[in-house]
Order: structure tokens, then C-alpha cells, then sequence
């Protein structure tokens, strides 16, 4: 049967590469100075997407490994958005832009799905229509976005490492946020320009397109909020089980870890570590760059609606 995607081992004693099988951890190696890493989701057989500004320009595909479950694959092909340009606007004051801040991996070797590795659904695809229990193949995208992403402050949820202070190991954790698309919307994205790189920034759409969507602060709760070394993670809209990816972890205002400041598997009252109003985050959405996910992602298998 095809595979499934999105299904996760949900009983509390799974490991946590059981109960986020499709999340990756990126290692990009520069000889001479050091590792970069990154977070990244499993789309596909052969294909982790990802965000483009963990890469340079001089990146080579031999320079990463991806860990998928326990095991390390290593990258035939690095396939960054075509319209992604960090320096853009660095004529206006601006060192660093988002936009189209994404890319795809393309593995040596394809995985096997097992209850570690398991691909996540993307939108207007057979899989998300399966996952949502609707109709095959009479469901249109239009009706995955409007049932994915309606208007108002919509649920998602991230996955970051913690610190297991009995292991001393670090695990994973699923950290609830609301994505910020009704009337809050503008409030979220005005934040932006508090970055302290952002001075420069006159209008807030310089920096922040079209292709964003918008979360942290504390309106109309604390949403936690991510770190640099979350960037490409996917962001998930869990729907009765089943996740759908309906972001890429793209830049943040602040970066809360910097001294690794890591949160605690364990305590629950991580939350009132409260972060500061205007810690806003920042994701792709995935709605807004389907004509490259179909184009490059065509012989996957995927059956894009
Ligand atoms: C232009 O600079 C601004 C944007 C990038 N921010 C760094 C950053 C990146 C790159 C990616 C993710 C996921 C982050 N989560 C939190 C911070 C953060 C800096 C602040 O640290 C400010």
C-alpha cells in the first residue's frame, strides 16, 4: 500500500525519533571551520526539505550528512529555491533576507520507512488528502488551505532538542505555537523589525514577504519560540494524528539558546520562562512555494493535487 504520511508511534514509552519520525538533524561540515547544523523533514523516499540559509554559496553536497532516525545518509544533490537571495537587500542596510528560505536534499540512498524514519505530509498532495479523511483525488489544495489554514490564531507545533537531566542526554520535545493569521496577524510581523539587525528596515514588508507565516509573542498566549538551531525544521499542523507540514523554520527576532540555554525534557513550567512580547518567529509557508516543491519533488511519488 502506499506508504502512510504523517503517522507517528503516539504511546508515551516511544523514543523520540518514534514519535517525530520524519524530523532530521542536518550536519554541514566546513574543514577548517567547523560543523553548521540544522534541522530538516522527511518528505519523501530520497528527499528531506529544509531551509536554504543553512547552506552557502561554496556548500557542496559531500559537505553534509543527515541523520534520519539512527542512521546517517549522506546527499547526492543540494537543491536550494531559486528566488532565495541572502544579500538582496544588503544595498539597503539589510545583511541578511528570508525570503524563499528554502531548499531540498536529495539522498544517496533512499530510506527505508520504518518506525523511525517515516515521511511528513505536505500539503495538496494524495497523502494530506488521505491523512485528512477526505476524498482522493476530488479534494483541491484550495481545500487543504482552508481547512489547514483558516483564519484567526491556528494550533502548530515544532519539535526541538532538550536536555534529559537524568540521561544528560538531549531529547526531543513538540512545542505548541499559533500561527498568527487572522488580526494579529500585522502585530506579529511588525516585531520583525526589532531584530537587531533590522535597524535599517523602514517597511516591515521588506523583510517580511508574502511567503512568511508568523509566531511567538504572548498574545493570545506565550508561544515558545525557536532557536538558530532549529532552522529548517518543519512546522506541523496536527489534524486527529496525522501531521502535515505547513512550514519551514526560517529566523527568529531573538535567539533565546544562545548560550545553549536548552529547555528540560522534563519540567513542564518551561512556559513561564516568559520570552519577551516581541520574540517573534518566522516560517516559509508551504502554500506559497508548491510550483517548486511539485517541480522538484515530481518523481516522488507524491501525486501532487
Ligand atoms: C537578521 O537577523 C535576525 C534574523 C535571524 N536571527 C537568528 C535566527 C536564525 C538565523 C534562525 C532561527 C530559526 C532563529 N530563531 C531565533 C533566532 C534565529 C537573528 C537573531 O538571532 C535576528
Amino acid at each position: 500500500a502506499l506508504s502512510m504520511c504523517g503517522l507517528a508511534k503516539e504511546f508515551q514509552s516511544a523514543d523520540d525519533e518514534e514519535k517525530n519520525p520524519w524530523l532530521v538533524s542536518i550536519s554541514i561540515l566546513r574543514p577548517g571551520r567547523g560543523t553548521e547544523m540544522c534541522k530538516g523533514a522527511l518528505v519523501s523516499q530520497k528527499y528531506v526539505l529544509t531551509a536554504a540559509h543553512c547552506f552557502t554559496i561554496d556548500d557542496e553536497a559531500d559537505q553534509i550528512t543527515v541523520k534520519i532516525g539512527k542512521k546517517n545518509f549522506q546527499v547526492a544533490a543540494l537543491k536550494s529555491h531559486p528566488q532565495y537571495t541572502v544579500g538582496k537587500l544588503r544595498n539597503l542596510g539589510i545583511p541578511e533576507f528570508y525570503d524563499y528560505d528554502v531548499a531540498l536534499l536529495a539522498l544517496r540512498k533512499q530510506v527505508t520507512f520504518s518506525s523511525e524514519a517515516r515521511p511528513i505530509c505536505l500539503p495538496c498532495t494524495a497523502g494530506t488528502s488521505r491523512a485528512l479523511r477526505r476524498p482522493h483525488p476530488q479534494t483541491t489544495c484550495k481545500e487543504h488551505e482552508q481547512e489547514l489554514m483558516p483564519g484567526g490564531n491556528i494550533p502548530a507545533l515544532f519539535v526541538t532538542p532538550c536536555r534529559d537531566k537524568y540521561l544528560s542526554t538531549l531529547g526531543l520535545r513538540r512545542r505548541t505555537v499559533r500561527i498568527k493569521n487572522g488580526d494579529k496577524k500585522h502585530s506579529c510581523e511588525a516585531d520583525a523589525k526589532k531584530a537587531k539587525q533590522y535597524q535599517n528596515v523602514t517597511e516591515v514588508s521588506q523583510v517580511v514577504t508574502e511567503r512568511f507565516l508568523c509566531t511567538g509573542g504572548i498574545e493570545p498566549e506565550v508561544d515558545p519560540n525557536t532557536c538558530k538551531g532549529d532552522s529548517g525544521g518543519p512546522l506541523i499542523v496536527a489534524k486527529r494524528m496525522r501531521y502535515i507540514q505547513v512550514g519551514v523554520i526560517s529566523w527568529g527576532v531573538v535567539d533565546l539558546c544562545k548560550n545553549n540555554l536548552r529547555i528540560e525534557c522534563q519540567n513542564d513550567n518551561d512556559h513561564l520562562e516568559q520570552a519577551p512580547s516581541h520574540a517573534r518567529d518566522f516560517h516559509i509557508n508551504l502554500f506559497k512555494v508548491l510550483p517548486w516543491l511539485r517541480e522538484e519533488l515530481r518523481e516522488e511519488g507524491l501525486d501532487f493535487l
